[in-house]
């Protein structure tokens, strides 16, 4: 580890002296550009891409080297996170006070490329790529569908709606279509936004008037892209826009991605007309991944991360952790945070003492009971409230506070959940669910209240 460090001035081919090192190009020895990149992953673990192999360094200019990657995604990754560790790297290797600077040849033309909804280009993420999203019988239709829009957007499938719950991918297979769309034709404009983003801005355009500017933003794009759009739930004004904005691009074959936590017609309080168009493209769900999955993810994000895991850890991980992918990564940050401290071995023994946490968290299962018995000492109502048909705010918000625990910590479907709460639907569950998020989010004397009950439950 320690030549990593030592100053190697010869290793620049040709390199000039002093009183010449600032002036023309000079082409990089290719061992010395491998030097720097062992030198950042060694010293910054978590930064590291496999596509740094990819990189071409092709020449030192006036004291910088030029280091070129391969899209647009990427660059932003370099310029934001790496530029300093690249440029300490360089020195350490040369012993000159050179610096490094990321460049990219596929940058968007004028008008394209991906913008959130202020017209801002959007950074999106050079890991969440079709060639990183691991397939299986739990999202292969989704993945189908959105390779598919990535190369012909416009024309496969269009609407695409991807559903399914927290932290699956859905995220993931939108920017990866992003992505594969600009890699295509950077020449196109994709607009990319959360529901909630969408209802801000129309709200804000009525008050202000500023209705054709509104219009002109949503409509006047090649791909949009909304988040979450289950948030139209009873929001009959946007709904009403938003259907207007939908026949504009569908009308022009302009695509249309959509996401959200569950298929259009399970959406409470949407318009039938929209719940019809959604269904026009493509619904895909993405569910849970089954062991072989998660085994799957789990081998391809240690080694993106550089990391390598024994057979039986990669399983000990998988099998341990069943919940969501994003929780699996979680896992492996651990491990690779333990694997510093253990110079770089990983065993069963080293696993099972970073999961120590997580394995115990998942051991120790909340009850609906354990539920009912913080909630209903919290807000001192009686059970048979919370199961009656009551809707006064001081037992329905209880009411909806047990629905949404239930939701978070027990695996209680929603049509189990409205059953056993004086035999609601599961659209009451999920209208309660977003309701307290949403108050959660907006509201710091409910968020405390969700704070503490959740201490009592998991602690
Ligand atoms: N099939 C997969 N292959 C590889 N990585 C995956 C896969 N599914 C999910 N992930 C990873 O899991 C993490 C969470 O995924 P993502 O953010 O896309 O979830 P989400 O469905 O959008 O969740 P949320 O509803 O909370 O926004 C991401 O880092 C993503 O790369």
């Amino acid at each position: 580890m320690t030549t990593t460090h030592m100053p190697t001035r010869e290793v620049i081919r040709r390199a000039p002296d002093r009183a010449h090192d600032h002036s023309g190009p000079h082409p990089l020895d290719p061992a010395v550009w491998q030097r720097i990149l062992n030198n950042v992953r060694i010293h910054h673990p978590t930064l590291n891409r496999v596509w740094f192999d990819q990189m071409s360094p092709r020449q030192l200019t006036n004291g910088v080297i030029q280091a070129t990657v391969q899209t647009p995604a990427q660059l932003n990754f370099c310029q934001s996170q790496c530029q300093q560790p690249f440029t300490a790297a360089a020195q350490a290797i040369t012993g000159r006070l050179v610096s490094v600077s990321f460049h990219c040849d596929n940058l968007p033309r004028t008008g394209g490329g991906i913008f959130n909804d202020h017209d801002q280009p959007l950074q999106l993420n050079p890991d969440l790529t079709f060639e990183n999203f691991v397939i299986g019988p739990c999202n292969r239709l989704a993945h189908a569908a959105s390779t598919a829009v990535g190369e012909q957007p416009g024309k496969a499938y269009n609407p695409l709606f991807i559903h399914g719950g927290v932290g699956l991918g859905k995220t993931h297979l939108l920017q990866a279509i992003s992505q594969r769309v600009l890699e295509r034709d950077a020449g196109l404009r994709i607009l990319y936004l959360s529901c909630d983003s969408f209802i801000n801005q129309f709200m804000n355009a009525v008050e202000n008037g500023e209705m054709n500017q509104f219009r002109h933003r949503y409509r006047d794009v090649d791909i949009l892209i909304i988040d979450d759009i289950h948030f139209l739930a009873g929001r009959d004004r946007t709904q009403e826009e938003f259907f207007h904005t939908f026949n504009t691009l569908y009308q022009g074959h302009k695509q249309i991605i959509l996401s959200a936590d569950c298929p259009p017609s399970e959406i409470p309080e949407l318009e039938e007309r929209l719940v019809s168009r959604f269904n026009w493209g493509l619904v895909a769900p993405i569910d849970k991944p089954c062991y072989e999955t998660r085994v799957a993810i789990v081998k391809k994000k240690s080694k993106m991360r550089g990391l390598e895991l024994p057979d039986d850890v990669v399983c000990y991980v998988a099998a341990k952790i069943d919940n969501n992918t994003r929780e699996l990564e979680g896992a492996i940050t651990k491990l690779q945070g333990m694997s510093m401290l253990h110079e770089g071995r990983i065993d069963m023994e080293v696993a099972k003492a970073a999961l120590g946490e997580t394995v115990n968290a998942e051991q120790k299962r909340v009850t609906i009971q354990h539920i009912l018995d913080a909630v209903t000492k919290y807000y001192n109502v009686r059970l048979s409230d919370l199961q009656s048909k009551r809707r006064h705010k001081s037992i329905a918000f209880p009411r909806q506070v047990c629905m949404y625990l239930a939701r978070r910590h027990t695996r209680f479907s929603l049509e189990e959940i409205g059953g056993y709460f004086g035999g609601r639907d599961h659209t009451t569950v999920m209208h309660a669910v977003r309701t307290v998020t949403a108050d959660v989010a907006e509201d710091p004397e409910v968020a405390q209240q969700l704070n503490r009950l959740e201490a009592q439950l998991t602690n």
